[in-house]
């Protein structure tokens, strides 16, 4: 894919939500192949703007393109929606569908290809993200780790109706939060892997230090309504700036309050 693809755009975007202004007037350009990771403290807008993203919120304020379209509209309300694909902190799995119908999913519902093809493709994305002969069990048959590889095989289905240029935007909402650090080993494998097998761009919202170093190679820092600080994953490691400094150290003197968010 060409890296100066804009991929998405916000542009003086502000949302409130009641009386509260959770993203005040941000500007924020994703390219073709970057790797974000989106960090901030406890309620500084991190979610939102994964809402905003998925489609289940619109802008209060200012405008999102995605793949170069403007989003109007909620993403049920729309009739050619782009292609962003939402892994979610827990696998949030159909519990009265099989594995393969809860990754089928999207193409059953589209009723494009014939069910050998679907079969096919949902087995392929279930190897490639190690699983083998689970495809007929419940979710509730499974392991925890396994569930979670059951949303990331539902990650890796390609839209039927999606020409071949379309890049997807995959976004991982604090995929390792809670999890001892040799499963978060896996999980950060996993998500590098499936953002690459489904040739896409993908945004970790994380607290964790592994997983914004292992899956992301541009970081960006929200507090206070705006993006604090924006640079390479290298940059984040080192910089001086006293938003990133008091987060990588989790210090509690700098700039960053709780009574200020
Ligand atoms: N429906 C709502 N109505 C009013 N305020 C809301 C609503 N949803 C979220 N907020 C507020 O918006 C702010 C941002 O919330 P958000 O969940 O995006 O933060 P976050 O950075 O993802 O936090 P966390 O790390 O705790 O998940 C918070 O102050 C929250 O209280």
């Amino acid at each position: 894919m060409p890296k100066n693809t804009q991929v998405m755009l916000m542009k003086d975007l502000s949302v409130e939500l009641g009386s509260n202004k959770v993203l005040d007037s941000v500007n924020l350009a994703m390219m073709a192949g970057e790797r974000l990771a989106i960090v901030g403290p406890s309620g500084s807008g991190k979610s939102t703007i994964l809402r905003l993203l998925a489609g289940l919120l619109l802008p209060s304020e200012g405008s999102l393109k995605i793949s170069g379209i403007d989003q109007n509209y909620l993403r049920l309300d729309q009739n050619s929606p782009p292609d962003v694909r939402l892994v979610f902190q827990n696998p949030a799995l159909l519990a009265s569908l099989t594995v393969k119908e809860n990754v089928g999913f999207l193409l059953e519902k589209q009723k494009v290809l014939p069910e050998e093809i679907i079969n096919k493709k949902v087995i392929n994305c279930l190897q490639k993200v190690g699983l083998y002969d689970v495809a007929d069990k419940f979710p509730n048959q499974l392991s925890g780790g396994m569930q979670k590889r059951v949303s990331f095989a539902r990650a890796l289905i390609s839209d039927s109706k999606k020409g071949k240029g379309s890049i997807p935007l995959l976004l991982y909402d604090e995929p390792t939060a809670g999890l001892d650090p040799i499963a978060c080993t896996r999980i950060e494998d996993l998500i590098i892997k499936t953002t690459e097998a489904a040739e896409g761009c993908s945004i970790v919202v994380s607290h964790v230090s592994s997983t914004i170093e292992r899956t992301a190679n541009r970081v960006l820092l929200l507090y206070g309504g705006k993006f604090q600080w924006d640079g390479s994953i290298d940059q984040f490691k080192q910089s001086e700036n006293a938003y990133v400094k008091q987060f990588r150290t989790g210090n509690l003197q700098g700039p960053m309050q709780p009574e200020d968010s």
